[in-house]
């Protein structure tokens, strides 16, 4: 690929099997079960899933995660996401005698629950392999952040995070302890952490490039880490400076470090579907990568298409050579929305037995080290989608979306959320009526 303009296909990627084959792929083939749908455990309890997708079938649903050194269940109520918004303008509406029968939110939510049996069958055809649960870790604060021009203070990160959890987000990654001189928006990341790390209602992953800035982040208080390699040997030299063979010997020795304080670490993949010098990334090499990470202890391994070029026929491919090496459920997916593919890229990867997705509140973020790439897949269009699906999240949509509006405010943006747009204008069209 010599431009970003020039969107990545099948031909272009070498031994590629074709759609039809997601279907071997069904979460429910190998769904992780309730009481492990964060992390592996590895280290703790030595529970390792086949690579075969043979897990048996498991209908349970997703109530609470376990962390390797403390118990803790997130008792988070039904409370239907859908938002408090959508009831609020539905009840103006009643109230003003303006319902609107064919787009009653409340009552249809604009999702899969139909009472009708044939269009139900026909959506169950369609959606069987999507997971009953879906993992949302939101990268705001960090991802988003590391590539704002102006430097945002301490203190309206610390809210971000605090409000971002509030919204009943399990996984809300903080910061970076990467060199200032590289990334100087995050060189707070010891205030930012020791603010919020008594919160006790989300896991608060941060960054850590290196030994340094893993023992940095242990002594700020964090609990959980995330590495983060790349599949591209020119996006590694430019992001952190090493090749990916350096990059992989600096992680086993963060992982084994992390290993004796029973501190979980996430890693990351990046370019996973295109790089800006590279072009194509062939999946054989996001496949190696990825089992590296996995094999040196990290509990999950998230699958990044840095630069957002990729779409369900460069997508499938990639997971189906990771797959082949790495568990489903042992998978995330990262998606920038540079070319607007991020949601249908989601949908295929939930198909292809994925359950844990990373997100940006109001589509923050990019990359100071990917030149053109946009900001990751909004959260809020994210939830507002698998609500449509049916599929559980526990976020409160209302909230995140105020989480949202909290930080446009401060950069005096208007939100990368189509969702948050949408349902903001409705909720000013209905209290002009
Ligand atoms: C990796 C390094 C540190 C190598 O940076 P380097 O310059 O090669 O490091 P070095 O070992 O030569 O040391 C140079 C200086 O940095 C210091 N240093 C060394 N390590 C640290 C540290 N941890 N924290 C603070 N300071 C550190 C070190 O102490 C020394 O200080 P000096 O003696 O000159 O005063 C640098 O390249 C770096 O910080 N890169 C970070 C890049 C980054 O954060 N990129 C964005 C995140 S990745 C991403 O966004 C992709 C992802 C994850 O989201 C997935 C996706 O979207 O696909």
């Amino acid at each position: 690929m010599s431009s970003l303009e020039e969107p990545l296909g099948f031909d272009k990627l070498p031994s590629m099997s074709t759609i039809d084959r997601i279907q071997r792929f069904s979460a429910g083939a190998c769904r992780p079960r309730g009481d492990d749908m964060g992390m592996g455990n590895r280290w703790i309890d030595g529970r390792s899933c086949s690579t075969s997708n043979s897990c048996d079938e498991d209908h349970e649903e997703y109530t609470g995660e376990t962390f390797p050194w403390r118990r803790h269940v997130r008792d988070v109520s039904e409370g239907e996401a859908f938002n408090q918004r959508a009831k609020s303008l539905s009840k103006n509406r009643v109230k003003r005698g303006h319902v609107c029968k064919s787009r009653n939110w409340t009552d249809q939510q604009y999702s899969s629950k139909s009472n009708d049996r044939g269009i139900w069958d026909i959506t169950n055809k369609f959606l069987k392999g999507i997971p009953k649960f879906v993992k949302i870790v939101e990268v705001g604060p960090r991802d988003g952040l590391q590539n704002e021009k102006n430097i945002v203070p301490t203190s309206v990160k610390v809210e971000l995070i605090r409000r971002l959890v509030s919204s009943g987000l399990p996984v809300v990654e903080a910061t970076s302890f990467v060199s200032p001189k590289w990334v100087p928006q995050l060189a707070d990341a010891k205030d930012v952490m020791k603010a919020v790390c008594d919160i006790e209602d989300a896991r608060l992953p941060v960054l850590t490039p290196n030994l340094k800035g893993f023992e940095a982040a242990v002594a700020a208080g964090a609990k959980e880490v995330a590495v983060f390699a790349s599949a591209s040997e020119s996006f590694s030299k430019s992001n952190i400076n090493c090749s990916i063979e350096e990059s992989l010997v600096r992680y086993r020795a963060v992982c084994l470090a992390a290993k004796q304080h029973s501190i979980p670490v996430r890693g990351y993949v990046s370019c996973v579907v295109g790089c800006p010098v590279e072009g194509a990334i062939p999946p054989s090499k996001v496949a190696y990568v990825a089992k590296e990470l996995y094999d040196m202890g990290c509990f999950e391994i998230s699958l990044g298409d840095t630069i957002g070029v990729g779409t369900p026929g460069t997508v499938v491919p990639m997971l189906e050579a990771v797959m082949a090496v790495v568990p489903a459920e042992k998978l995330a997916v990262h998606f920038h929305d540079t070319y607007g593919q991020s949601l249908s890229n989601i949908l295929i990867s939930l198909q292809m037995g994925i359950s844990a997705v990373d997100s940006s509140v109001a589509g923050l973020g990019g990359c100071p080290y990917a030149k053109g790439a946009s900001g990751n897949v909004a959260t809020e269009d994210v939830v507002y989608m698998l609500n449509g699906l049916g599929v559980k999240t526990n976020i409160d949509l209302a909230k995140l979306m105020l989480a949202g509006d909290f930080i446009g405010e401060h950069l005096g943006r208007r939100s990368g959320s189509k969702t948050a747009v949408a349902l903001c204008r409705a909720t000013t069209d209905a209290s002009k009526i």
